[in-house]
């Protein structure tokens, strides 16, 4: 156990199924006990970003997700972009970010094809989320990538962690694909498993937290598993155990259908797993 989170964490060790998120000086956050909220951050501009994290300050949310994918496509517009003419004004945002929240910063680039803003082609993607990995606390890695391990292991070794994603915006995946999805993240070595589908039934919910829950207990190690929409509400609130490590919940815009606002999700995770 010890050996796995030498070889996936770097130098910081990890408690048995948990992950800390954030780097010295920072403070650390840690994945896989209580429920954690993650606010996202949406705005395509450095202003509104910096507008968004102020406001964040004043809410019950414990890390932000910068979806800098917004920013990607207001530079880029819909056209594949170059990372070099990006690189510059998103470490600068990046940068501006770390010195305005003292909470753990994820950085996610969220790719046209797996339903966010960015169009990016392999390399392009995998050259900006490395260049994030060097500053942000932890970035999103799309499993579906050709070169996800790489990446994965170039971002860890940039000192990030590694959250690594799938979603599937028109169903749910069937089991077997739930588990191959869960099991190639784990064996890139991902510090943390995120898999998000569109449920159409209450079964296809059932389906997500039985995944969740079985990630969750094979590589122990945090898992957030989410049914999107209003249908999958429960699954931002299963707890660790069922795949549940983390809610992602609004404080400005929502990034996915069926986020409850970060006051809501504090509110429903301090009934269910007690008030702290
Ligand atoms: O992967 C996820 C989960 C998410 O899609 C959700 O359904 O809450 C929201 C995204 O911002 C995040 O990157």
């Amino acid at each position: 156990m010890e050996e796995a989170a030498m070889s996936t964490g770097g130098a910081r060790s990890r408690a048995r199924g948990t992950v800390d998120i954030g780097r010295p000086p920072r403070g650390r956050v840690e994945l896989g006990m209580r429920t954690r909220v993650i606010a996202p951050l949406t705005s395509g501009s450095r202003d509104g970003l910096l507008n968004e994290a102020a406001a964040v300050g004043d809410e019950p949310v414990d890390l932000v997700e910068w979806r800098a994918d917004s920013m990607i496509r207001a530079l880029a517009g819909s056209s594949f972009a170059a990372a070099s003419d990006l690189v510059g004004e998103l470490a600068a945002t990046a940068g501006a970010l770390l010195e305005a929240s003292a909470l753990p910063l994820i950085a996610t680039v969220r790719t046209s094809s797996e339903g966010g803003a960015a169009h990016l082609d392999d390399s392009e993607y995998c050259a900006l989320v490395a260049s994030l990995a060097g500053m942000a606390d932890a970035v999103d890695v799309e499993i579906g990538r050709e070169s996800a391990p790489d990446l994965v292991r170039e971002a860890q070794r940039a000192g990030a962690r590694v959250i690594a994603s799938h979603h599937d915006f028109g169903g749910t995946p069937t089991d077997e694909e739930l588990a191959g999805v869960l099991a190639a993240m784990n064996h890139a070595g991902a510090d943390v498993l995120k898999i998000a589908c569109a449920p159409r039934s209450g079964g296809d919910v059932a389906r997500v937290l039985t995944a969740g829950a079985w990630a969750r207990e094979a590589y122990d190690r945090p898992v957030i598993a989410i049914a999107m929409g209003r249908l999958g509400g429960p699954t931002r609130f299963a707890g660790a155990a069922l795949g549940g490590a983390a809610t992602f919940a609004s404080v400005g815009g929502a990034s996915a259908p069926g986020q409850y606002t970060a006051r809501e999700a504090r509110t429903v995770l301090d009934i269910v797993e007690g008030a702290q």
